[in-house]
């Protein structure tokens, strides 16, 4: 088999994009959620695999600006819309794809790399770590009650328009996003992604519907949410499926989830990826009876070693040599010293002897502050080799607010 790489040509888009949609199962999208993939496509940093006239492989990489540890907002190229034909899989079109993509990212200056992953297996081969985890709830609102703070009935509650109260929600989105490691500054074509609403993808649950939490006049908040209706013999039993929910404050939170465990004819309130720390585990009375789950988030690779690390600030002062394992961009492999506290750091190259020894997948996952090095070093991957230097870069690469992104891509 003979297959050639190359970067995409714009006039190649929908032959190439039909690939994509055939390995997640052949369902077309929607015309308006292809439109928008369409409309977001960078077609220079995008790379399709070709065998003769056939498209056989795709890759993608958006342009993002993202949230690190101290609040900079740092170039990263966001990895995308990945896939090979079922009949071409397995003879290394994925790994090519990825080493062109390193290759290129690292030519064009980003020092990092971030992905949502279809499946989290496949991506650490090639040096990505779980950055940001997300949490998964369904909360039983008929056994467990919320209790906010005082303060909450300041804010007020408006049903909107979920097209016309759009920029009012990215105001505040746009707010929150220096906040949080993981969140990724939103250009404008990118605020029609929560705008997309294919009926097909709603099964059985109402469009969208935003409500809006102000305060003197101005919006402090805002969730997205569908309700899904449905009777038992005893009576109703709909759900409550929150797509968005994003506060300026604490009482603007609490009003927003108390407002959406209070929905009537609805007895579960549902939401995938929400943040690992989020309020609402704090203001529910049976955390048991929201049936919490984890699953991976936000999955990072540095790129560069040493411009990744000086990027970020260190929330306590850290001076530790790493001994930096790469297999796939060999050019980080080797000895780095940083040194680095809230203020800034360096990270430079060094002979001096390494304190800690880890892959370069492990500082992907402990780079937004979200994954310990010590939980990492008790599944022995990553090795203290002087004594203190462990729990030193783990407490300094800590975030005291969890890494989240809101959203796949
Ligand atoms: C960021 C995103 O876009 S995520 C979306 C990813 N795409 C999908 O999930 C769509 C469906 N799947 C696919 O299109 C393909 O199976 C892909 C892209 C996941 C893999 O493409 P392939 O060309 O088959 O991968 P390639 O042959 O380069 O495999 C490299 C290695 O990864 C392993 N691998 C590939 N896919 C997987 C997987 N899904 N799970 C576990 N291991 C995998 C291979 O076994 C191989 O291992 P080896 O080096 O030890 O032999």
């Amino acid at each position: 088999m003979t297959t050639e790489l190359r970067v995409l040509d714009p006039s190649e888009w929908d032959r190439w994009y039909g690939v994509l949609e055939l390995a997640f199962g052949g369902v077309a999208e929607a015309p308006e959620e292809r439109q928008l993939w369409r409309d977001l496509t960078e077609f220079d940093r995008s790379l399709g695999v070709w065998d003769g006239d056939l498209c056989v492989g795709t890759a993608g990489a958006f342009s993002f600006r993202l949230t690190v540890p101290g609040g900079a907002s740092v170039p990263a190229g966001g990895v995308t819309m990945v896939s090979v034909a079922g009949t071409h899989r397995r003879r290394g079109i994925l790994t090519s794809m990825m080493r062109r993509q390193l290759d290129d990212l690292r030519a064009a200056g980003e020092s990092l790399a971030v992905l949502t992953a279809s499946e989290p297996e496949i991506y650490g081969r090639f040096g990505y770590g779980v950055g940001a985890y997300s949490a998964h709830a369904v909360i039983d609102t008929n056994r467990v009650r919320l209790t906010v703070p005082e303060g909450t009935d300041e804010v007020s509650l408006r049903l909107a328009d979920l097209t016309e109260s759009s920029a009012l929600c990215e105001a505040v989105y746009a707010r929150l996003v220096p906040a949080r490691p993981g969140m990724l500054a939103r250009r404008p074509e990118w605020e029609r992604l929560p705008l997309i609403d294919p009926a097909a993808d709603r099964e059985g649950a109402s469009p969208r519907q935003c409500v809006l939490a102000e305060r003197d006049g101005e919006v402090v908040g805002f969730a997205h949410y569908a309700i899904k209706p449905d009777w038992g013999y005893a009576g109703a039993e709909g759900s409550v499926n929150v797509h968005q929910l994003m506060g300026l404050d604490p009482l603007a939170e609490a009003a927003l989830w108390r407002y959406l465990c209070s929905v009537d004819l609805a007895s579960t309130v549902r939401f995938r990826s929400r943040p690992v720390d989020d309020a609402w585990q704090h203001l529910v009375s049976d955390v048991r009876r929201c049936e919490p789950t984890l699953r991976d988030g936000l999955h990072v690779r540095l790129v560069e070693v040493g411009a990744a690390l000086e990027a970020r600030t260190y929330q306590a002062p850290v001076d530790v040599v790493f001994e930096v394992a790469d297999a796939f961009c060999p050019w980080n492999e080797g000895r780095w010293r940083l040194t680095g506290d809230a203020k800034g750091a360096v990270c430079v190259r060094t002979s001096d002897p390494a304190d800690l020894a880890l892959s370069v997948r492990e500082l992907g996952a402990a780079y937004l502050g979200g994954t310990s090095l010590v939980s990492l070093a008790s599944a022995g991957r990553v090795r203290e080799l002087r004594d203190g230097a462990l729990v030193e870069a783990s407490v300094a690469f800590g975030s005291p607010v969890a890494p989240w992104l809101p959203h796949g891509f």
